[in-house]
């Protein structure tokens, strides 16, 4: 699909008319540019009555479509809208993005992709990514086939099981595979037609969307146990026989049994990362190191209470472990600062459920407490990370408590959507005399205290993932280990300016992002051919230069370059196919050698 569709490709002086005529410009959404065609453009593509005669720049097209959003009221139908533009101009609307970061990122991810997800039956209009269901078990291959795209080098799947904090959300996850996959290109400039997000269906437990008849998916309870587990086999073999034993495999939203045991049995197999573990602890370890610089205590001094012991405060803790050790504490003595609190309670071998598996590293002996506000009295830690998914779990009393205990008690609420968030930006400072410091998954808006405003950054794995997959991606790395996740902490945490601590941010401002994106990407491709995880040989000389020179370009394409002259050239001079399309074409972009597999 890629190959030469907008272009009448020339070879020697023969012109080959491709198969993309006419309207077929205006229908794909990657050929589309609207009324910027120019009139040249339109005569030669055939064009011309297609459009309504006036011309538009791109940039005029962005306020246009930057208006038009605004317009609408409800958050949901700004996403509508947005996913609309998607559908028919992919460059304007990453281009608005662009322009508009701060402004859409909470459209078009956390916290309205939660609400588009859970209305995913209503406002399904139109296929992006692959459905593959457990029927298609023996048939997987086949299916991924089916993508009409040939130079994937990201997926992004889920089983919808652990949909932000909302919950088994089956077959209408799709939006957070989707939503990931546009923060791909508009956090990191990773081409689009390189991503696929997949829905991996084996069906719901959710009783609610069982019996929605809007609902998209298969109709009765997950499929688990062995047979879940050879199809969830088969789809990670599939991917990689179709697009190469280097492709990016990310984990996202899956539920707490799975996440953690996948991750171990795949990670020494694929490229492949757990978002919700890897990602989140990056991001939070970053958020962690900036924090020493407002309480002048290390990451090794601090004492850690989480609520909530799933897959993203057991990514966190073992980073912060990693990170300690970095500072010279033993493991243990690292671990024996992390306390952990779940649906049960701490995290005590003394309890009668014990500790669960997947956090064993973070058990205490110590009496078992069920109340978490006690165990805040009891612990008094420096640091409380909510990871819970339970919104408001940081009452005003547990917050002034931390403020009584901590001249700058760190407030960590990164469950998400919003309304899943532990605690309020405004509630943290509130309840602290505006001492904490805070971060949050989704966004809030500006806090005001004593006279004071503060703008909290958002603890949010976003920071992280398009850049550590732009620098997977572009050296072909084979696997992932974890201190990829740490190089891209610090690298995180080095953009903190002092004027970003003043406001109670602990993160970078997000119109900095992509800077941010390129920086970690950068580091990582370096620490992939330092630690022999790249496979792209030569190693580059300057990696920014590189990597920014395969970015996916937000400009439109001119598709009649200078040396075009259409209908009768007889000896045209042509430039290499390569060079002449370079930037628009999609086939000549990084070389992709075969990766190493152990
Ligand atoms: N800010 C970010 O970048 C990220 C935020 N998250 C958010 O973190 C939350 C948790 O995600 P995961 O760890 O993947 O989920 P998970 O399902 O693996 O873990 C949830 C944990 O919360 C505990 N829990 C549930 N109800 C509780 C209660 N009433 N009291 C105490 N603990 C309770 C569970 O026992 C479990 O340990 C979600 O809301 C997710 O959206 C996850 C990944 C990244
Ligand atoms: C941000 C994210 O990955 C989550 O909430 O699941
Ligand atoms: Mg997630």
């Amino acid at each position: 699909m890629q190959q030469c569709r907008n272009f009448h490709e020339v070879t020697g002086n023969v012109i080959v008319p491709n198969m993309v005529r006419g309207i077929d410009h205006l229908k794909d959404p990657r050929l589309n540019k609207g009324l910027a065609f120019t009139l040249e453009e339109r005569q030669a593509l055939g064009l011309q009555g297609l459009l309504a005669t006036n011309f538009k720049t791109q940039e005029q097209q962005i306020d246009i479509a930057r208006i038009s959003v605004d317009r609408y009221k409800s958050d949901l139908n700004k996403y509508l809208y947005l996913v609309e533009l998607q559908d028919t101009n992919e460059r304007l609307f990453f281009s608005l993005l662009d322009q508009n970061i701060e402004k859409y990122l909470p459209i078009v991810y956390t916290p309205t992709v939660g609400l588009a997800c859970q209305r995913f039956g209503l406002i399904y209009r139109r296929a992006r990514g692959l459905f593959i269901s457990i029927n298609d078990k023996g048939y997987v291959y086949n299916i991924i086939r089916n993508w009409p795209e040939h130079d994937v080098r990201a997926i992004v799947f889920t089983d919808g099981e652990r949909i932000l904090g909302l919950g088994d959300l089956g077959a209408y996850g799709m939006g957070i595979p989707v939503g990931k996959l546009s923060l791909y290109t508009a956090l990191a400039g990773i081409k689009p037609h390189q991503c696929l997000p997949i829905l991996l269906d084996v069906g719901t437990d959710n009783e609610t969307l069982l019996e929605d008849p809007l609902y998209i998916g298969l109709r009765h309870k997950r499929v688990r146990g062995e047979k879940y587990d050879e199809f969830v086999d088969e789809f990670m073999k599939a991917c990689i026989t179709r697009f190469g034993p280097n492709t990016l495999l990310q984990f996202e939203d899956f539920a707490l049994p799975n996440a953690g045991r996948f991750l171990k049995k795949y990670q020494e197999k694929y490229c492949t990362f757990n978002d919700d573990i890897q990602g989140t602890a990056s991001v939070v370890v970053a958020g962690l190191m900036a924090a020493t610089r407002i309480t002048k205590k290390k990451l090794s001094e601090n004492i850690y209470l989480y609520l909530g012991a799933g897959s993203a405060a057991n990514g966190i803790a073992n980073l912060t472990v990693l990170a300690m050790m970095d500072e010279g504490l033993s493991e243990k003595d690292a671990r024996d600062r992390i306390f952990m609190f779940d649906v049960d309670g701490l995290l005590s071998t003394r309890r009668s459920q014990g500790v669960p598996k997947h956090a064993e590293n973070f058990g205490k002996d110590m009496e078992p407490e069920t109340d978490f506000e006690r165990c805040v009295e009891i612990v008094k830690p420096t640091c409380l990370i909510g990871c819970s998914t339970i919104g408001g779990a940081f009452t005003p009393s547990i917050l002034k408590l931390m403020g009584k205990h901590n001249q700058r008690p760190i407030i960590f609420a990164l469950s998400n959507p919003t309304n899943k968030a532990e605690c309020t930006a405004q509630a943290a400072y509130d309840n602290t005399e505006g001492r904490c410091v805070f971060s949050s998954g989704s966004p809030f808006p500006p806090v005001s205290y004593d006279g004071k405003e503060y703008h909290t950054g958002q603890g949010n794995n976003s920071y992280i993932f398009p850049g550590v997959a732009l620098g997977v991606i572009a050296t072909s790395a084979h696997h992932i280990p974890d201190y990829i996740f740490l190089t891209a902490a610090k690298t995180l945490a080095e953009f903190v300016h002092e004027s970003d601590l003043k406001i109670g941010r602990l993160y970078p401002p997000l119109k900095q992002i992509k800077e941010v994106s390129l920086s970690i990407a950068s580091e990582v491709a370096e620490m992939a051919y330092k630690k022999d995880l790249a496979t792209v040989y030569p190693k580059p000389k300057d990696m920014q230069l590189y990597l920014k020179s395969h970015l996916y370009q937000l400009k439109y394409p001119d598709y009649l370059p200078k040396f075009y002259k259409y209908p009768d050239m007889p000896n045209i001079k042509v430039k290499s196919f390569d060079e002449a399309y370079s930037g628009i074409m999609t086939s000549t972009d990084i070389h992709r050698p075969l990766g190493k597999h152990k």
